[in-house]
């Protein structure tokens, strides 16, 4: 599987306390919010709550936003390795679409029980809700029909 579309998921609104001194978006609020949603999309992919960020290529801070502005965070997959899975990631604003951030490569690895690399088992990217993390299955509900 190689370069599937974005799907942007998570919609932030940008608040008086991600800004930085010159009063538009602190890049810093902004790599911690997609760090955190490449380990969501990490973790629904590969099934497993113990993925690690790895590698981030390049960022490049295309354009700022500013307080009050609804922007909106997106991730692919590009490529599962063996024991990772590469992401490709664009910010943009909700409304005019204009690009915020864009990073090319994401990588995140598979760890097994003992912290260290384990293979993943998959090729595709997924959809639906069906890697479950085996802390989360007890808590599932019962499947209907
Ligand atoms: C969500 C978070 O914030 S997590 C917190 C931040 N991240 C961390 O703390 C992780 C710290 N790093 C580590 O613990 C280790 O580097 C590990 C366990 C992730 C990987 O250990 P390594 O010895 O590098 O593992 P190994 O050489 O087997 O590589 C594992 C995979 O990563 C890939 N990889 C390793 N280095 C790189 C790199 N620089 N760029 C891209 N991919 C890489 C490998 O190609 C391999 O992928 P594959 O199995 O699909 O072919």
């Amino acid at each position: 599987m190689e370069n599937g579309d974005i799907t942007f998921h998570t919609r932030k609104w940008v608040r008086p306390e991600d800004l930085n001194a010159n009063g538009t978006l602190f890049g810093g609020s902004l790599l911690r919010w997609i760090d955190e949603e490449a380990a969501i999309y990490a973790i629904i992919q590969l099934g497993n709550g113990m993925a690690v960020t790895k590698y981030m290529s390049e960022i490049n801070f295309v354009s700022s936003a500013e307080q009050g502005d609804l922007i909106e965070m997106g991730l692919t997959a590009t490529h599962f390795g063996r024991t990772s899975l590469t992401m490709r990631a664009e910010v943009r604003n909700m409304f005019t679409r204009q690009s915020i951030l864009t990073i090319e490569k994401i990588v995140f690895v598979n760890l097994g029980e003992d912290g260290k690399p384990a293979p993943h088992g998959y090729t595709e990217i997924t959809y639906s809700r069906d890697r479950v993390p085996r802390q989360h299955l007890e808590r599932m509900p019962p499947r209907q029909g």
